[in-house]
């Protein structure tokens, strides 16, 4: 899969890289690390501004890594990486290097862990705070094979952290002292915006007033806390190294773990120094030590030095540990560092300096639905928003400027976001849930059981609703038809467009007989879509004389459907597009008009089991009507990265699609 290698300023770190072969990371000394941290962060801020990626989370990663790889020899060693859009430089040093001009593009390097690209890669799912659990898991599962050499590390960041999932893997791994995990808190002080709860509290005082990973000589001032940054800097001070600290606990000397078979990323690791084997202090210093985990740091998460001795002396343990390690999102890039909103969390393609400036884009579906909210809550005091932890990428950050009091930032936790909601709502008030469609999926049950049975006025708005594109499979929003399909009393509604998202914000916000959601996809709304005429509740966008085919899409679909509807009149065939603007439960109306066709053809970007075309055909059998229909949507598989549109055109869903499908149906043969 390696692209062709430009012959570019980064030839001396692909040089580097190809000499350090199998295992010679390790040998490096602190100036070589040095120097190489320094080209791996000029390598990220050229290529992830190339192709768009997550260079913020990426750049704090480069010292941290290179420490992990230098400790541990994957992948006999198992590295885990929390959510996985930190694992660039993790690429980088396991050989994938070359890849990265295809990074997130159709067919190219994965922007997440990916076990077809590297034995390296364990988890390929982006779903944030799962890692502890598999590393509990792996971890019984090395005692019960016999393979406790083999170490499993995870990777978690302190926004990952606030997830409930977490908590629940944290207290299984604290509940096993005899079976060892590395814990590794990557502790950038922000999820999206700064991590927030009693928890970014918690790693806040530690960062600032906690021992020190190594500890600090006495006449050292302890190091500055780069989350309490005073504002916008050229670059916030990181943490400042510290000299070794010996363990707080009574110590005795622990054996050095065996060395690990070598891996092609790092050589076998020179035994870790003697190192006390560590059991929680008489007086818990913190959250980690009050659960039974030996606790180490914080440390410099950019002095590779002080964190590899960090996590040999945390493997020496051979017990369940947290490693804290401080960093810096978007270390070493001002701009990064600069952009107190997100840190360059995910960016596009950055603009270059020198072009002139660009022309200024149009509305996106978050921004229309950001301004159409605020509108709303501007006239309804009961209108209240809730994000887990996302509240610029879903639009929120105006509200919140707005109505302060009426935003609720809950962290990770999506599941917390819906239940609190019911919570909310039972209050009276209206509470609405932005959040991506493919993480609704985490708190089904509290939508099912929370808000849906209590009949209680709750609105969930998914943005990247179907396919989302460079982000890969656990990425897209293509569940949630099918999901929400199933929970009773609940309204689902796509708009076709920007107004009908005013629209069917204001009725969903209005109706409190029970759930309603709004779905909306990544991108921008387009031109408006206005309809023909009403038909009930369903928007007629085209129409015809003698009518024989009738297209139903969901949503922005409807600019396929059109296009195929124009492509299919000019050769004779008549062709009804409806927008049911409301599709569940599924309009009485829709059925209706199904029996003065040949032929019902629905159009979804949702999987096909169990969504809005399968639901169409359920109700058309239970009514007993006889026109067949034809459900286009997306397979039912995961789908690999790519871009939105060829995604959608490779499961036949752009106009051309539809059309070959439409001609293709027998009923279209049927005599007239
Ligand atoms: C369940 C879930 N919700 C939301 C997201 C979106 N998301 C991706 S990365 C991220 C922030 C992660 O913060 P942290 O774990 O601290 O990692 P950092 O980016 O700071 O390295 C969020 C909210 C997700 N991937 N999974
Ligand atoms: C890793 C993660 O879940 C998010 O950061 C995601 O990459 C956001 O993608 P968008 O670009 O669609 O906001
Ligand atoms: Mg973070």
């Amino acid at each position: 899969m390696s692209a062709p290698v430009r012959a570019d300023c980064h030839q001396p770190l692909l040089d580097t890289l190809d000499a350090l072969g199998t295992g010679g990371l390790a040998d490096l000394d602190s100036a070589e690390l040095e120097r190489l941290a320094g080209r791996i962060r000029a390598f990220l801020i050229d290529k992830v501004g190339a192709v768009g990626g997550h260079l913020g989370p990426n750049l704090g990663m480069v010292e941290l890594t290179l420490a992990l790889h230098r400790v541990f020899a994957g992948p006999h060693d198992t590295l885990l990486f929390d959510t996985g859009h930190q694992t660039y430089v993790h690429k980088i040093l396991t050989g994938r290097a070359r890849d990265f001009d295809g990074l997130r593009r159709p067919g190219g390097l994965s922007g997440y862990p990916r076990r077809a690209e590297s034995a390296h890669d364990v988890i390929e799912n982006s779903h944030a705070s799962t890692a502890l659990s598999y590393a509990d898991g792996l971890a019984k599962a090395r005692r019960l094979t016999g393979h406790g050499d083999r170490a499993v590390v995870a990777v978690i960041g302190d926004g990952a952290l606030t997830g409930g999932l977490a908590f629940e893997a944290l207290n299984n791994i604290a509940a096993a002292p005899e079976r060892p995990v590395v814990i590794v808190l990557n502790d950038n002080s922000r999820s999206y915006a700064p991590t927030v709860g009693a928890l970014a509290g918690h790693l806040s005082r530690l960062r600032r007033d906690g021992p020190r990973w190594p500890a600090p000589s006495p006449d050292q001032e302890p190091a500055p806390d780069p989350s309490l940054a005073p504002g916008p800097s050229a670059s916030p001070p990181s943490p400042s190294p510290s000299p070794p600290q010996s363990p707080s606990s009574s110590s005795q000397s622990a054996s050095p773990p065996p060395s690990p078979p070598p891996s092609p990323a790092a050589s076998p690791p020179p035994s870790p120094p003697p190192c006390p084997a560590m059991s929680p202090p008489a007086s818990p210093r913190n959250l980690f030590e009050l659960l039974g985990l030996t606790y180490l740091g914080p440390v410099d998460g950019h002095d590779t030095l002080a964190v590899e001795d960090a996590l040999r002396a945390a493997r020496a343990t051979r017990r369940p540990v947290v490693v804290h390690v401080v960093t810096v999102k978007g270390k070493g890039y001002p701009p990064a560092e600069r952009d107190l909103a997100e840190c360059m969390h995910a960016v596009g393609v950055l603009p270059d300096p020198d072009a002139p400036p660009a022309a200024v884009p149009e509305p996106t579906w978050t921004e229309e639905f950001s301004t159409a909210l605020c509108a709303l809550a501007a006239r309804r005091e009961r209108l209240v928003a809730i994000t887990a932890a996302m509240p610029g990428p879903t639009g929120l950050t105006a509200f919140a400027r707005r109505f302060p009091q009426r935003c609720f930032d809950v962290g990770i936790a999506e599941q917390h976001a819906v239940a609190s909601a019911a919570g909310l709502a039972l209050a009276g008030l209206h509470p609405v849930v932005a959040v991506y469609a493919t993480f609704l999926g985490r708190a089904f049950d509290q939508l099912l059981m929370d808000v849906a049975l209590h009949g209680l006025p709750v609105t969930f708005v998914l943005d990247r609703a179907g396919v989302t594109g460079p982000d890969g499979p656990s990425h897209h929003g293509m569940w949630d038809l099918s999901l929400l399909g199933a929970v009773p009393g609940l309204r689902l509604a796509a708009p076709r467009d920007a107004e009908q998202l005013r629209l069917l914000l204001a009725e969903a916000t209005a109706d409190d007989s029970g759930p309603t959601v709004l779905r909306f996809p990544k991108g921008n709304p387009g031109a408006p879509l206005p309809r023909r005429r009403r038909h009930g509740t369903l928007d007629l966008l085209h129409t015809a004389a003698t009518p024989r085919v009738l297209l139903v899409p969901t949503g922005p679909l409807a600019r396929q459907a059109l296009g195929a509807a124009r492509a299919l009149t000019a050769r004779g065939i008549g062709v009804t597009v409806a927008d049911p603007r409301w599709l569940l439960p599924v309009p009485d109306e829709l059925l209706e008009l199904a029996d003065r066709h040949r032929l019902v053809v629905t159009i979804e970007d949702n999987t096909r089991s169990g969504g809005f075309g399968a639901a169409v055909t359920q109700r058309l059998a239970a009514t007993h009507r006889r026109t067949p229909a034809l459900a286009l949507a997306l397979p039912g598989r995961f789908l690999a990265h790519g871009t939105r549109a060829g995604i959608l055109a490779e499961a036949g869903l752009d106009t051309g699609g539809i059309i070959r499908s439409v001609l293709a149906h027998p009923a279209l043969r049927a005599p007239r």
